[in-house]
């Protein structure tokens, strides 16, 4: 059964070359952006992306991410995916993850597309008989038709992450994170890829989306979480919460 659940994460990032300069009160004052904080000696500074935010999604949960650029969206979904440890705090995930983000990783260029279907496949954890037995099904959901036979660099970020897609959304994976800011075009291939993310979401699978599109997040999110400088400013059904956003803006 899906879940997962935070209990006073922070992420911190350090960030080695910044000057003292950084540090303006304006720059603090901005809308965007995490807390930038002095660290120990020398002038450095690192990044609060998300400050002690905790958090229980269980299966079923279709959790929308809204905020300024920079409030900590994509952090949390990276914690969530495993990429960043936590500073403080600590993170549970119980169930496979399928991430839409990051959308190149572990494909190669200069490969055709359905040889990036059975790299990818592989490196979300099919072994190489499995992922070649379903190809031919993945191909089809990606829509690409002849460019399938060219390499991936002649694909536009769009079409790439068609292919992402197909292969993900082929595992049934527990928990799908997906995060709007991938590339133009993605929510008009989101709205084509409905009834494919319908099916792959169910009853027992959970998502959480980012998004700067209210529409997007109205349509798969049942609940909405609003953050502010790496803070949960509200947590409550996705209406309210864009509710609350919006007249803050
Ligand atoms: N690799 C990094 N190095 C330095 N700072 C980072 C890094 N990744 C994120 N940050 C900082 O962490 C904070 C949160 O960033 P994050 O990407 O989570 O925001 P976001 O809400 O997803 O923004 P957007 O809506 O613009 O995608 C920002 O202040 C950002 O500058």
């Amino acid at each position: 059964m899906a879940a997962i659940i935070f209990d006073k994460v922070s992420v911190d990032i350090p960030i080695f070359d910044a000057g003292s300069r950084s540090l303006k009160n304006n720059v603090l004052a901005a809308a965007t952006g995490g807390q930038i904080r002095p660290r120990e000696g020398g002038g450095k500074v690192s990044v609060r992306a998300i400050d002690e935010l905790s958090l229980e999604l269980r299966h079923g949960a279709r959790l929308g991410l809204v905020g300024h650029n920079g409030a900590g969206k994509s952090t949390i979904m990276r914690v969530m995916a495993g990429i960043y440890e936590p500073t403080g705090g600590t993170v549970r995930v119980e169930g496979d993850v399928a991430a839409m983000f990051d959308i190149g990783f572990g494909m190669d260029p200069e490969a055709t597309g359905w040889e990036n279907i059975i790299l990818r496949g592989m490196l979300i954890g099919y072994t190489r008989p499995e992922i070649e037995a379903r190809s031919e099904e993945i191909g089809l959901a990606t829509g690409l038709g002849e460019f399938l036979n060219m390499p991936l660099r002649t694909y536009s970020s769009g079409m790439a992450t068609r292919l992402a897609f197909a292969v993900s959304t082929s595992i049934k994976p527990d928990i799908l994170l997906i995060d709007e800011g991938i590339g133009a075009g993605d929510a008009a291939f989101l709205e084509q890829a409905k009834q494919r993310l319908e099916s792959f979401i169910g009853d027992a699978g959970l998502l959480v989306m980012a998004s700067h599109s209210n529409d997007l997040l109205r349509q798969w999110c049942t609940t909405g979480l609003w953050m502010e400088h790496g803070r949960l400013r509200h947590l409550g059904p996705i209406e309210e919460t864009l509710e609350a956003y919006g007249r803050s803006t």
